[in-house]
């Protein structure tokens, strides 16, 4: 059978080319055809991976046009292992991309537009995840174990025998932990493995779901010696994980602009590398404009990441956070840097806040607004009911920074079109390289 050409015309979500077949007889509109590999601008064949009525999605098999924007991936593993998505487009064109996606999810989710579109902020394009989980399989067919990311749409392990987005030291240790866990006792009852890299020690979980033997436990401290990292084990939910060996050695990144040193568990939220998380602290305190008698909320503050740098510069930071673990670790770490009178934390899920709960908080001037991926609809909609009743405690300006642009435009068109805020700027931050992840930081303000 001869191969159907069709040209890609965008790029999705998953960072598959989408182009269609051509009309039919009658002239509808040709099916939509998810590309896996396909760039826009280019013409491509395709194999055929799942066929729906309107839609059907498949595999790139010839490329008949190229885009001058596709370059060669630089890990080999690109093309079956799902931590990338993005490898075979130029790093600016993933960007452009990005942005492109941010704006129509701004115009067609939200109908708003922002006044200005910020510049694109860069961290590093390679070895900047600091924060991974890595599953662990024993395939007992190859007699081997796996240790990394999914394969793409799959839930097998990819064999993954180099990373170029987890950090150089990371990445070498991949297949030394494939022959650490096949040597321990218990290699069928050890699914993950999480990594978290701090400034001084990079700290490896293990969940294990038996007790470790008095030999395993000698293979995985000979290990962290050679490896120079620190194990914790976690025998069940994340609040359980715990260090183990060596002692005494402290996970930390630092934010030197402000003087502040936040120590973290392996387990706990933080961005996914310090580098960018110093720029993206640093734009976002500019963003907001805060003055020294502004009193400030920073909504899912996690370990006070926004929080501290904020107290150094405003009259009164409030951080509200869901989890308790989180809001624990903010509190001391805000009292280590010196920090404590100037700031309050208290643990609340915001996903039910109301505009009662607004009020009994007090009038903010400025809130930095950080929340997961389904976004703030509950903080949206209940400052649209304070525009009713209370438009004075309205906090004047609001930095919100997403990692979901389809949540942050359907809570930017909340405060655009209900609680009254004009959208100033919006942009993305290339925190995640190669991969479709999207983040980006909108800022809102009240009219004079
Ligand atoms: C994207 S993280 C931001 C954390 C922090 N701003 C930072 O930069 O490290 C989102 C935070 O929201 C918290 N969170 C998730 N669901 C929540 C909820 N329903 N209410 C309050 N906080 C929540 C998470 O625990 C996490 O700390
Ligand atoms: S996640 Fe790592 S191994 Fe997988 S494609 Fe990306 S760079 Fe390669």
């Amino acid at each position: 059978m001869q191969d159907t050409f069709i040209d890609i015309k965008a790029l999705d979500m998953d960072a598959r080319g989408v182009g269609h077949l051509p009309d039919n007889e009658d002239g509808t509109p040709g099916k939509v055809i998810f590309v896996e590999g396909a760039l826009p601008g280019e013409r491509v064949s395709f194999e055929t991976l799942r066929k729906k009525k309107n839609w059907e999605s498949g595999r790139m098999v010839t490329l008949a046009r190229a885009s001058s924007m596709r370059v060669e991936p630089k890990c080999p593993e690109f093309a079956h292992c799902g931590g990338c998505s993005m490898q075979h487009l130029e790093p600016s064109a993933q960007v452009a991309i990005k942005q492109r996606v941010l704006e129509d999810n701004l115009w067609h989710i939200g109908k708003v537009k922002p006044e200005t579109v910020m510049r694109p902020m860069y961290g590093p394009t390679w070895g900047y995840r600091y924060r991974a989980r890595l599953s662990v399989r024993y395939v007992a067919k190859k007699e081997t174990v796996l240790v990394g990311f999914h394969e793409r749409s799959s839930s097998y392990v990819a064999d993954m025998k180099d990373c170029k987005i987890l950090p150089p030291h990371v990445a070498q240790m991949l297949m030394p932990l494939r022959e650490l866990v096949r040597s321990l006792s218990i290699y069928t009852r050890m699914p993950q493995i999480e990594v978290a890299v701090g400034e001084d020690v990079t700290a490896l979980v293990l969940r294990i779901m038996e007790p470790l033997t008095a030999a395993d436990e000698e293979l995985i401290k000979a290990f962290a010696d050679q490896w120079n990292i620190q194990w914790w084990l976690q025998p069940k939910g994340p609040d359980t994980a715990a260090p183990y060996y060596p002692l005494g050695k402290e996970l930390y990144y630092t934010l030197p602009e402000f003087g502040i040193r936040m120590p973290f568990k392996p387990t706990d939220f933080t961005q996914v590398n310090h580098q960018i998380n110093r720029l993206l602290v640093h734009k976002a305190l500019g963003l907001l404009e805060v003055q020294k008698t502004d009193r400030v909320a920073d909504l899912f503050c996690g370990l006070g990441n926004f929080t501290l740098p904020l107290a150094t510069q405003a009259r009164e930071v409030v951080g509200i956070e869901g989890s308790t673990a989180l809001t624990i670790r903010a509190l001391e770490n805000a009292k280590a840097n010196g920090l404590s009178e100037k700031t309050s934390f208290s643990t609340r899920n915001l996903f039910e806040v109301t505009k009662d709960d607004l009020i009994a908080l007090g009038k903010f001037d400025r809130m930095l607004v950080d929340p997961p991926r389904d976004g703030a609809v509950a903080l949206a909609l209940a400052l649209a009911e304070l525009r009713e009743t209370h438009p004075e405690m309205m906090p004047r300006r609001i930095v919100y920074v997403s990692c979901s642009p389809s949540t942050l435009a359907r809570d930017a068109g909340i405060l655009v079109h209900r609680a009254g805020y004009v959208l100033k700027k919006a942009g993305v931050v290339n925190m995640f390289p190669h991969t479709s992840h999207v983040e980006s930081v909108g800022v809102f303000e009240l009219p004079e």
